[in-house]
């Protein structure tokens, strides 16, 4: 399914295959603890993150950037092998990842519409794999403002942001807490894998 060049592939990952990957990203939060970020305003943001892979997109009053080290100083784990099957699956072709940005998110996360543009190479595509509770997911136009679409993402969906809608705004409005049974402390999980350089 494509909806203005994002590209949505509804339950690509079984049950089964939902439950394997919940267990590699426990144990990658097991080394690498999801942090509730603040943005250079000082704002908590209500999505809790982590990352995989040679690079972690991390915020603090500082600013946003990638960073090669967890903000306790660690270097992040490397991306499990499943996860890298994803992207080889959806996206062929494409440079490896070098970062899996990890969102959490609780009963009232939301994550405001913006653009993922502090990567170097725009012809990469975004992939984002859905796990858990269900997220509506906005998607919108490169430039501020004008029309958006929206769509429920379940848990297993895989959503490849790339091409014409590769800086496409998108965000996510709410979750509905408590629709899945798939992680153990609820929510829901993201993943958005990235070439960074
Ligand atoms: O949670 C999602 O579905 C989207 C996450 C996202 O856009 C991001 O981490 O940049
Ligand atoms: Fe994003």
């Amino acid at each position: 399914m494509e909806i203005g060049g994002f590209e949505i592939h509804p339950a690509l990952l079984d049950r089964p295959a939902q439950e394997a990957l919940v267990e590699d990203l426990r144990a990658v939060l097991a080394q690498a603890p999801l942090v509730q970020p603040e943005t250079p305003r000082g704002r908590k943001m209500s999505v809790r993150m982590s990352a995989a892979g040679r690079y972690g997109w991390i915020s603090d009053r500082r600013g946003y950037r990638y960073s090669d080290t967890h903000p306790a100083g660690t270097p992040w784990p490397s991306i499990p092998e499943a996860v890298l099957a994803i992207w080889r699956r959806v996206a062929p072709g494409a440079r490896d990842p070098e970062c899996c940005l990890i969102n959490w998110y609780g009963e009232g996360a939301r994550m405001g519409l913006h653009q993922d543009r502090d990567e170097t190479d725009m012809s990469q595509p975004v992939v984002s794999v859905s796990l858990g509770d269900d997220g509506l997911f906005r998607m919108g136009n490169e430039e501020r403002g004008g029309p958006t679409r929206s769509v429920w993402l379940h848990s297993g969906d895989v959503v490849v942001m790339g091409g014409a809608a590769r800086l496409r705004h998108h965000g996510v409005d709410r979750i509905r807490f408590g629709s899945s049974t798939l992680l153990p402390r609820g929510g829901r999980l993201n993943l958005t894998l990235r070439v960074v350089t």
